[in-house]
């Protein structure tokens, strides 16, 4: 539903020439929630702005259902902005106007007859769970409240897509959860689809379907959510990855683990339903290896579980070597570079 295709975006300033987004491939499909995510600087915001022409690209389309948006009036354009609600990190409300005068303003724009505005905003409100603040104003609400507010608002004139950029991180980690739990509401109960940006992925992580990992203008890395985080190709992905999962243990835990005699680390991923069969302890015990799992979690990530093990297999080499061909049909394993002592 949104299509980005070669898009490349330039600012030239006096002296030099910023390639902002570079050849970027993306499909985002209705329902989606999409995460983008990358660094300060790597291109979120730009990519982001293209989505309602704030601003245009350089060179490529973005579509949306289908439509080049390179070949609508201005007055088409306006039509489709009321389709996309957007929230930001510092929510933007107006600080003259009450909660409740913020949720209706962009139904007021749209010209929508006054009881209908009174009885959608009392509907927002409801879902939101901010009836009670109705006549509050902004400088009375917690970031998170405010946050909601933003929601409402960027509902009012039912979108069909909800653009969120950074729109929980300058919330502490509480608040972000319940922020993200009504984003989720928004795209399970309404159908819209969600296009985040984050530099968080603990934020992808919690609600994400899809993910593109962004660096230097590039899409580096794209995926299901689920497979990126169980394969991550690219080192930055791997390194947005360590933020939220630490695969393997630190140097110095490993140097001990060595000095104590430790040898034949694999790392071994089991996947969706393998992680319900009992395949280490069957494959070691007929071929007499030992093991012992020096580190490792299972954890569940869209509605998978997937586990990361560390083990240290015991024995001479042969029996060791035809445990790992025997797992390696059947799951992911790796040998752990140790660093010489
Ligand atoms: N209007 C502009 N004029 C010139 N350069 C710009 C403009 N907007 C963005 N840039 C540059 O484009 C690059 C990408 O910026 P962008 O804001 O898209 O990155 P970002 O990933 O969203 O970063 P952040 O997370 O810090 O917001 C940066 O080098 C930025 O300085």
């Amino acid at each position: 539903m949104i299509e980005f295709s070669k898009i490349s975006k330039v600012f030239k300033t006096k002296d030099r020439e910023v390639h902002a987004v570079r050849d970027v491939n993306l499909t985002i499909d209705q329902g989606d929630i999409f995460g983008i995510i990358g660094f300060s600087g790597a291109g979120k915001s730009t990519l982001l702005r293209l989505v309602n022409l704030l601003e245009a690209p350089s060179t490529g389309t973005v579509k949306i259902q289908g439509t080049d948006l390179a070949t609508l009036s201005q007055k088409d354009l306006r039509q489709l902005r009321r389709r996309i609600g957007m929230i930001f990190q510092n929510f933007n409300l107006m600080t003259s106007r009450t909660v409740a005068g913020n949720i209706s303003y962009p139904l007021k724009l749209a010209g929508t007859p006054k009881a209908e505005i009174d009885r959608r905003t009392a509907e927002l409100l409801r879902f939101v769970g901010l009836s009670e603040k109705a006549r509050d104003y902004p400088e009375q609400l917690s970031g998170g409240q405010k946050q909601r507010v933003g929601i409402a608002r960027a509902l009012a004139t039912n979108p069909d897509i909800l653009i969120c950029d950074e729109a929980t991180s300058a919330l502490d980690p509480e608040t972000t959860a319940d922020i993200l739990k009504l984003l989720k509401r928004v795209n399970e109960e309404f159908g819209i689809t969600v296009l985040l940006i984050t530099h968080e992925m603990n934020v992808i992580q919690s609600i994400c379907n899809r993910v593109a990992v962004m660096e230097q203008g590039q899409v580096i890395e794209q995926g299901d959510v689920y497979d990126v985080f169980t394969q991550p190709q690219h080192p930055t992905t791997q390194r947005f990855i360590q933020s939220v999962h630490q695969d393997i243990p630190s140097e110095q835990i490993l140097k001990e683990w060595q000095k104590s005699g430790g040898q034949h680390l694999y790392r071994v991923l089991f996947k969706g339903s393998l992680t319900h069969n009992p395949l280490l302890s069957e494959i070691t015990q007929k071929h007499q290896v030992p093991f012992n799992i020096i580190y490792g979690s299972v954890r569940e990530l869209q509605n998978k579980l997937f586990g990361n093990l560390l083990i240290s297999f015991q024995g001479n080499d042969v029996q060791v070597n035809k445990v790992i061909d025997e797992l390696s049909q059947q799951v992911e394993i790796e040998e752990v570079q140790l660093h010489e002592s």
